[in-house]
């Protein structure tokens, strides 16, 4: 049994992990690795990949990491010239948001799917505070594969702090978090396999 099946919902009390003005809360691996390594399995194989594209500097850019977007509805949204489309749920992926949502005590109507096929690819430093989303809203960020590096940086003071995230692992971040912080994924040449980052978020629809 996992340790977090123990405490639904957050009856065990979490440690905030930043000093103030946001909450992050890591809560370990919530799959065990068999379930982890399946679900890791069916996301590469079913999910539907591609690279995101942007307009930026009056160019037209190509991420290196591919991504996927699920919604409840298949709700559009335009950003950086690009018009994106959710697709619905496949069964197993909602099965995953069934087992955040417990975990978390939280709820979440999209979910935007990140493959990082090694270590050479990541994230920079952002903040995930778009229109789109409720305000203050919790995202919940479930790791699947290879283990990486996770940082944030306060966007006044410049603090950070970095936690690793496990295969089968939940971290929340919600209230001022992304007002307030910045976070990113750094490229690390101590991981070559892959890694699926699904981080379901609460759009207003
Ligand atoms: O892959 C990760 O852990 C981070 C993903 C992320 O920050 C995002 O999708 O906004
Ligand atoms: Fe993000």
């Amino acid at each position: 049994m996992v340790h977090n099946d123990l405490f639904e919902n957050d009856e065990m009390k979490l440690i905030n992990l930043l000093p103030q003005d946001g909450e992050a809360y890591y809560h370990g691996q919530i799959l065990d690795a068999g379930t982890a390594d399946r679900y890791l399995a069916q996301c590469i194989r079913q999910l539907s990949w591609a690279h995101d594209r942007a307009f930026m500097f009056g160019k037209e850019m190509v991420t290196q990491r591919k991504v996927a977007w699920y919604a409840d509805e298949p709700v559009s949204y335009t950003y950086s010239g690009y018009t994106k489309t959710a697709l619905v749920w496949p069964d197993f992926l909602r099965e995953i948001k069934q087992r955040v949502e417990r975990s978390s005590g939280d709820s979440f109507n999209s979910c935007l799917c990140n493959f990082y096929s090694s270590g050479d690819e990541g994230m920079g430093w952002h903040s995930d505070g778009e229109k789109e989303l409720v305000e203050e809203g919790a995202i919940g960020s479930l790791t699947l594969g290879s283990a990486r590096r996770f940082s944030f940086k306060h966007k006044v003071t410049g603090e950070r702090l970095s936690l690793s995230l496990e295969h089968g692992s939940l971290l929340i971040m919600k209230g001022s978090t992304q007002k307030n912080w910045l976070h990113s994924l750094p490229k690390t040449r101590k991981s070559t396999d892959p890694r699926v980052n699904l981080t379901f978020r609460q759009m207003r629809f």
